[in-house]
């Protein structure tokens, strides 16, 4: 493939603290929860509720929880987008930074690197990396790098890459991850998302008439799907299981990390993981593809939280599959999405 120097990428993930330290942990989750697209509450009450009550009694309990899974060099979740970074520029031949939604590095470090060292570029590609639109995800991410890009009046034109959680090769990437792994014996397989309150599937619903409105929302053929973080992660699901031709009583889906008291999507993983052993289903894969790099939400809620309590729960064999990380195929469909977006140009 020949060199450009014309076209950028920007890998955008969700961020981590600086450190362990619960100051810096206090500083990103104030950040993180101050997000209007994360806690869509007036802005008074959500000061009132992230600063007052929220930060200051999760702060030390998310800073010990970061320490049991902290890397030598860092966050996994950053460390292991600069995998992926590097992965990609390889065969990409292209320059490409890493961007954050909270915490370091920010848009506008990534914009001004890139330029400083391709005063050329013309295009840079963003690619926030969230196979699934969510207010709380993917949406803030691009709004968050589209109004850093308008503000600082770039020169350059900003392209972004969509959702991509039926697009053939995330799903083979995905489910050619998992295959080795259904190799032992297993009685089911958990899908585990990341969970939103309900209330944020029905305000991104562009009908305002479908999503958890009209009966099996998800599989009745609707224009707010586009828009459905609910309806995406079952058809990822479903894609994926149909790939692995897994029966449909083999696997199931679930959501992980719920925060307050409101409804988040249902089922919770915390309430499966309690009765699956006791549906006589104790060897248990679980895999959760919507974060592409692993994280605090799957290294510790998941791989260590959650173990703990299917095993205590009556289950025997807890195994949680990677995510995607720089899985050859995920490195190849990451490639192939920029080299066809630089294309267009
Ligand atoms: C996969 C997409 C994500 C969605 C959707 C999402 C929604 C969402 N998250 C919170 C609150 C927290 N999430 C936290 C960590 C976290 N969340 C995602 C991804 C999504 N979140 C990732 C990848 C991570 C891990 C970050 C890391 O450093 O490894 C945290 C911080 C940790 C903790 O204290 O638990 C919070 C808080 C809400 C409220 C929300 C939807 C409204
Ligand atoms: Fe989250
Ligand atoms: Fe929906």
């Amino acid at each position: 493939m020949e060199a450009r120097s014309d076209v950028g990428v920007v890998l955008m993930n969700l961020g981590s603290p600086d450190s362990t330290a619960v100051p810096d942990v206090q500083r990103y989750l104030n950040e993180f929860l101050m997000d209007k697209r994360v806690i869509d509450k007036p802005y008074l009450i959500r000061w009132l509720l992230v600063t007052k009550l929220i930060v200051p009694r999760r702060a030390p309990k998310s800073a010990e929880a970061y320490r049991s899974i902290w890397w030598e060099d860092g966050s996994p979740l950053i460390v292991l987008t600069k995998q992926l970074e590097k992965a990609i520029q390889h065969d990409l031949q292209m320059p490409v930074e890493i961007a954050m939604r909270y915490g370091n590095p920010s848009p506008a470090e990534a914009y001004d690197k890139l330029l400083r060292q391709n005063p050329q570029l013309k295009e840079v590609i963003l690619f926030p990396l969230y196979p699934h639109y969510a207010m709380s995800s993917y949406e803030t991410a691009v709004e968050y790098a589209k109004e850093i890009y308008y503000k600082k009046g770039y020169g350059f034109k900003l392209s972004v890459i969509p959702p991509f959680y039926n697009a053939p090769d995330y799903i083979d990437a995905v489910a050619e991850s998992m295959r080795p792994y259904l190799q032992q014996d297993f009685d089911h397989v958990l899908f585990s998302y990341h969970g939103i309150p309900a209330r944020h599937v029905r305000k991104t619903d562009i009908t305002g008439k479908h999503c958890l409105q009209v009966n099996d929302c998800c599989h009745v053929k609707s224009p707010a799907h586009d828009f459905c973080y609910r309806h995406q992660v079952i058809n990822t699901s479903e894609l994926v299981a149909a790939k692995l031709q897994l029966p449909a009583d083999k696997w199931s889906v679930s959501f992980q990390s719920r925060l307050g008291r409101d409804e988040w999507l249902l089922p919770y993983t915390v309430t499966r993981l309690e009765e699956l052993p006791k549906e006589g289903k104790k060897k248990l894969l679980i895999v959760c593809p919507a974060f592409v790099s692993d994280c605090l939400e799957t290294l510790e809620e998941i791989g260590v939280e959650g173990k703990d309590l299917f095993i205590n729960s009556g289950g025997d064999n807890f195994t949680l599959i990677p995510c995607l990380n720089i899985h050859p195929l995920w490195v190849e469909a990451v490639v192939k999405w920029c080299t066809d977006m630089a294309a267009k140009q």
